[in-house]
C-alpha cells in the first residue's frame, strides 16, 4: 500500500483517483458486443459465452431440473444463513415503504402521487472472481417486495456451464426463476434488447466489473435503465488513535480481496497507526486463498496520515467512497458529517462484512465517485413514481391567471387556450402574442 503523509491540497486529486482504466478500448470491445446482441440475439450470446466465459452451452436458461438440483448441493448451514440474512434484508426494505399521501395543494386542486411497481427488471449477479448469491438477495428481494411481475436475473456459468449452486438456491428462495446461464456485457445486452431467449427489460440492476458496468452505461444512453454505476468494490476508513490495526487491516483486505480493480483507503488522524496496520496486512494476507487478487488490488490501494480530522472528513467526502467505515472515538460526531459516501459502518464492531451480508442494508452501492450523486439500491429503485391530480372547476378558476400569464409569456397559447376553453373565456385571434415572452 502507498502510503502518504501530510498530503498537501494539491496533491489531493491524484490521492482521490480510482485504479486507471483504458475508457477508449473498453467501451470499443463492449460496444461492439451490445450492437451484435441487439442485431443477432442468441447467436451473438453463444458466440461471447465461448469467447469470454469459454463456455459452449446448449441452452441459456437454467431448466427446473437445474434450480431443483441446486437446492440438494447447497449445505444446510448456508441455507440457514441465507435464511437470516434474507429476514433482515427484507425487514429493513420493507420499512422504506413511504407513499406520500393526497393533498390539496389550495383548495378544490388536489394532487397525489402513486408508486408503481416497474413492471420488467433485470438482475445481474457477478461471477467471475465469486458467485456473489448474497447479491441475489439484495436484488431480488426488493423487487419482489416492490411488486415487479418479471423479473430476469443473469449470471455468468462455470466451465461445465453450470451457475453455482448457491446463485440458483438463493434466486429460487426469492421467487426468482426466469435465469440466464450469461455474463459480462452479453448479459447486459440480452435484457437490455431481448433476445429469442431472454426477455427484454426496463431496468436493469447490479453490479459488475468493468465490462458490465459499462455496458449498463451504454444501454442507459438508450434502451434501457440502470440503477446506478456499481463497479468494483471500494472501502474507506477513517481512524483515530482509539482503533485497532488487527480491525483495520481486516476490512482493508476484505474488499481487496474482490478483485484486482479494488481499492481500499485509510484514513489516520495517527500516525502511529500506520507501522501497525502495515504488519496486520502482511500477516493477514498470507491466510487469504484470494492473496494474488488482494495483493494486487492493494498495490492502488492508500494509507493517508491526515492529522487534522476535520480535513479527514474533508478529503473523504471529496473520495465519496461505496463504503466508509468510522473507527474513532467519536464515530457519531464524525458520521454526522458525511455527506458523500454509499454506506456508512459505525464504530469497531461495524465492519463493511455486516452490510455486504446480512444487517439488512443494500450492498448494491455506487462507486467510483458516483456516491456523490447517487445513492444504493433501496425498495424505491424498483418502482417509479406517477403523479396525479384532479382540479374542479373552481379549483382551475383560482390557478387560471397563474397558468395563463405563465404560458403567455413562454409564447405557448395553446396552453392558455386549454384553461380559458374550459373557463368558457373567449381566445380572441386578433390578440398579437407574438413577443409576449418580451414583456
Ligand atoms: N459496487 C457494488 O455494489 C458491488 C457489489 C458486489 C461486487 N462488486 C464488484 O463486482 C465485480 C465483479 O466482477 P467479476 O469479474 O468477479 O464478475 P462479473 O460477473 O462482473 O464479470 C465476469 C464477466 O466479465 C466478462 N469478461 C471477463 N473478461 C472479459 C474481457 N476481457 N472482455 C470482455 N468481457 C470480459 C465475462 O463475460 C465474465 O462473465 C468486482 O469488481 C466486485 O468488486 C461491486
Ligand atoms: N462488498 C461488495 C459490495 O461492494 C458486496 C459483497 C458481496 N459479497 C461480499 N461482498
Ligand atoms: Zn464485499
Amino acid at each position: 500500500m502507498q502510503i502518504v503523509k501530510k498530503p498537501s491540497r494539491q496533491e489531493w486529486p491524484e490521492l482521490l483517483k480510482r485504479p486507471e482504466i483504458d475508457t477508449t478500448s473498453l467501451f470499443g470491445t463492449v460496444g461492439e458486443v451490445l450492437e451484435n446482441i441487439r442485431q443477432n440475439g442468441d447467436k451473438a450470446v453463444f458466440e461471447y459465452e465461448l469467447k469470454f466465459d469459454k463456455v459452449q452451452l446448449s441452452a441459456l436458461q437454467v431448466s427446473a431440473e437445474e434450480i431443483a438440483e441446486a437446492e440438494t448441493l447447497v449445505p444446510h448451514l448456508l441455507k440457514e444463513a441465507i435464511s437470516q440474512a434474507k429476514r433482515n434484508i427484507e425487514k429493513f426494505h420493507d420499512a422504506q415503504n413511504d407513499e406520500l399521501p393526497y393533498m390539496n395543494v389550495i383548495p378544490e386542486v388536489r394532487c397525489w402521487q402513486k408508486r408503481v411497481a416497474i413492471q420488467k427488471v433485470g438482475l445481474y449477479i457477478p461471477g467471475g472472481t465469486a458467485p456473489l448469491f448474497s447479491t441475489v438477495l439484495m436484488l431480488a428481494i426488493p423487487a419482489q417486495l416492490a411488486g415487479c411481475e418479471e423479473i430476469v436475473l443473469c449470471s455468468p456459468p462455470n466451465a461445465e456451464g453450470k451457475i453455482h449452486p448457491a446463485v440458483l438456491y438463493a434466486a429460487n428462495l426469492c421467487g426468482v426463476t426466469k435465469i440466464f446461464k450469461i455474463g459480462g456485457a452479453q448479459a447486459i445486452a440480452a435484457m437490455a434488447y431481448g433476445t429469442e431467449s431472454v426477455p427484454k427489460v426496463y431496468k436493469i440492476f447490479g453490479p459488475g466489473n468493468q465490462y458490465v458496468t459499462a455496458a449498463k452505461q451504454l444501454v442507459s444512453l438508450k434502451n434501457t435503465a440502470i440503477d446506478m454505476p456499481a463497479g468494483p468494490s471500494e472501502v474507506a476508513i477513517i481512524a483515530d488513535h482509539t482503533a485497532k490495526p488487527r480491525y483495520i487491516a481486516a476490512d482493508l483486505l476484505s474488499q481487496a480481496e474482490h478483485g484486482v480493480d479494488s481499492q481500499s483507503i485509510l484514513i489516520t488522524t495517527d500516525e502511529a497507526l500506520i507501522v501497525g496496520v502495515q504488519d496486520e496486512v502482511k500477516s493477514q494476507l498470507e491466510l487469504l486463498p484470494r492473496k494474488d487478487l488482494a495483493e494486487k488490488a492493494l498495490q492502488h490501494s492508500k494509507i493517508i496520515y491526515i492529522p487534522d480530522i476535520e480535513e479527514a472528513i474533508e478529503f473523504t467526502n471529496e473520495y465519496a467512497p461505496e463504503h466508509l467505515i468510522i473507527m474513532t472515538h467519536n464515530y457519531t460526531v464524525v458520521a454526522e458529517r458525511i455527506v458523500n459516501a454509499g454506506s456508512v459502518f459505525l464504530g469497531e464492531y461495524s465492519p463493511e462484512s455486516a452490510g455486504d451480508y446480512a444487517s439488512g442494508t443494500n450492498h448494491t452501492l455506487p462507486t467510483n465517485g458516483y456516491a456523490k450523486a447517487y445513492s444504493g439500491v433501496h425498495l424505491d429503485s424498483f418502482t417509479k413514481k406517477i403523479t396525479y391530480q384532479e382540479l374542479s372547476r373552481e379549483g382551475l378558476s383560482m390557478l387560471s391567471n397563474a397558468i395563463e400569464i405563465m404560458a403567455e409569456n413562454e409564447g405557448l397559447i395553446a396552453h392558455k387556450n386549454a384553461v380559458e376553453v374550459r373557463l368558457e373565456r373567449v381566445y380572441r385571434e386578433d390578440d398579437d402574442y407574438s413577443d409576449s415572452w418580451r414583456r
